[in-house]
């Protein structure tokens, strides 16, 4: 992702090219008033006016832009051609001395955007731990380890260094000890960036005052004591998610150029993947490749119209989830909300300010991206559910034998979860089967796919990786499993799962029947005592 400057100085570039091509089309606009006013002449003209006035907002010239979208309503709606010209003359005129007013050697840069926090690789999170209380801290501590989190002793609140980037993802803090909680909240709640991190709260004074401190501190999530170590680690994971979401996929479709080039320089300035679609005959080939999270759609293009293009997008259900958001110069509410009738779900006039545009689209793709996620995605765990990861079972089956890599499939199911369910209740199982899940989503890469195959069984597909491999990462984890302690009415316990491995590999590319033969081997485990991993000797 590139600094502030960086992007100043590309914005400077794409402005300065902007002021160079309005000093050779005002001209030209001039030199056709030279001809008598007809009709083919008119349309001409106002099809050009209606690109700028689309497009010099977006680069600093709003005056200009705001003269420029009156002489294109004056040519569609004046009668009388004399007049009309002379209204041209004079505006265009006055466009051009506007153009001049701005120095050619300082182009009229609008406010650089604010840029949202930087996007988080998949590497291991760092947590701070402000837990003086040492058996807890201890406690915290081992569970967030076998989770996978690089754990902190932290002995006062870390501040935040000059560049406001601490050193660490997230911050948990227990509030008893300290001689003054509220103060204690109250300095966090003074020194949050603009994007804050995530902090956790532990307190056994539960009163609101404190809990609304917490989230004036910019807390999400509040722990009573004893502590559910497992509720802990699932809330830190979340809102380690939402904090760091994977960057939105946008596809800009606008046959002008510079305009799409300074929407993409702006929003990939943000740390958003972008493509420009030129040719909108390539859309339906460039949706499949680029799989965007949202689609900017100009409407005014000159072969087809964006509402056409909106509505082939929603020929196809796979497409049915991405937001399609009209950029477009029209000012008519009329033809937009005709536009938004045939397909589409919002629309942004032209000229859009840069940190609108960031502003529209960050909040678009979120929304966007948590329907998709509550629809194919399990509600207990946030795996993928079980037909979602069938589907994806078949589609790496396919891949690794394209690209010549072995699969491994490996199939676990919580052993004896019955007995654990009817000594301390289904919602302590339901933490158990939440924490096996995160457990799994930690440790695991992200390139693996995971999935709730049924109630206490799951599924990890793990990409180029043997069989051998495989085993080694999964009994780690079955060894973090079986020390996690969980939380019931009647105390803490602890639980272990049994695992099969298959995979396909060279020389045997046969995939077809992965899924059963990893499911023989968990089988075998079971059956061989539980709390193990058997893997297929082929
Ligand atoms: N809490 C909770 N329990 C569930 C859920 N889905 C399934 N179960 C329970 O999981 C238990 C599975 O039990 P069994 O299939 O008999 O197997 P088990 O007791 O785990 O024994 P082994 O697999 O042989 O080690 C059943 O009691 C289900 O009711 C869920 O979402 N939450």
């Amino acid at each position: 992702m590139i600094n502030k400057t960086e992007l100043q100085q590309q914005l400077a570039a794409l402005g300065a090219g902007y002021r160079q091509q309005l000093a050779h089309e005002l001209p030209e606009l001039l030199q056709l008033l030279n001809e008598p006013l007809s009709d083919r002449l008119r349309q001409q003209l106002e099809q050009r006016l209606h690109k700028i006035a689309g497009s010099a907002g977006t680069f600093g010239h709003a005056e200009l832009g705001e003269q420029a979208r009156t002489l294109e309503l004056q040519c569609r709606e004046q009668d009388n051609l004399s007049l009309l010209h002379k209204h041209l003359k004079y505006g265009i005129g006055h466009m051009q001395r506007l153009l001049d007013s701005t120095q050619s050697d300082q182009p009229a840069t609008p406010k650089t955007p604010e840029l949202p926090g930087s996007v988080m690789s998949a590497a291991s999170h760092r947590i701070a731990l402000l837990v003086p209380n040492n058996a807890l801290s201890a406690q915290i501590g081992n569970t967030l380890g076998s989770f996978g989190y690089q754990v902190h002793l932290a002995e006062q609140i870390p501040v935040a260094g000059d560049d406001q980037q601490p050193d660490y993802d997230a911050l948990i803090i227990d509030l008893d000890p300290l001689p003054d909680a509220r103060a204690t909240l109250q300095q966090l709640a003074q020194q949050q960036p603009t994007q804050p991190l995530p902090l956790l709260a532990i307190s056994s004074d539960n009163s609101f005052e404190l809990q609304l401190l917490a989230v004036r501190a910019g807390a999400s999530g509040f722990f009573s004591k004893p502590v559910d170590l497992t509720a802990l680690e699932n809330r830190l994971e979340n809102s380690l998610n939402s904090h760091q979401q994977s960057p939105a996929r946008v596809l800009v479709v606008d046959d002008d150029e510079q305009l799409a080039t300074r929407y993409l320089t702006v929003l990939s300035a943000a740390g958003m993947r972008c493509e420009h679609l030129q040719d909108p005959t390539l859309l339906l080939h460039t949706m499949h490749r680029f799989q965007p999270d949202v689609v900017l759609m100009d409407i005014n293009m000159p072969s087809v119209n964006g509402a056409e293009l909106a509505r082939l997008i929603r020929l196809h259900d796979s497409w049915l989830r991405v937001p399609v958001i009209y950029l477009s110069a029209e000012s008519d509410s009329t033809r937009q909300l005709a536009a938004l009738l045939q397909a589409g779900d919002d629309f942004i006039s032209k000229p859009i300010s840069d940190q609108r545009l960031l502003t529209s689209v960050t909040a678009r793709v979120q929304r966007a991206r948590s329907i998709s996620q509550a629809l194919s995605r399990d509600s207990l765990t946030g795996l993928l559910k079980h037909a979602d990861i069938k589907e994806q079972i078949g589609l790496e089956c396919e891949r690794a034998l394209r690209q010549q890599q072995p699969l491994s499939l490996i199939m676990l199911d919580i052993d004896h979860f019955k007995r654990v369910n009817d000594t301390y209740g289904h919602a302590a199982g339901d933490n158990v089967i939440r924490g096996l899940a995160n457990l799994l989503r930690q440790r695991l890469r992200k390139l693996d796919r995971i999935g709730r195959y049924g109630g206490e069984e799951f599924v990890a597909l793990l990409p180029n990786c043997a069989a051998n491999d495989a085993a080694t990462v999964i009994d780690d984890i079955r060894q973090s499993f079986s020390q996690l302690l969980f939380s019931g009415p009647e105390g803490t316990f602890q639980c272990s799962f049994s695992a099969g491995i298959a995979c396909c590999a060279a020389p045997d590319w046969d995939a077809t029947e992965l899924l059963e033969r990893a499911d023989q081997q968990l089988y075998a485990a079971k059956h061989a005592g539980r709390n193990r991993v058997i893997l297929e000797q082929r």
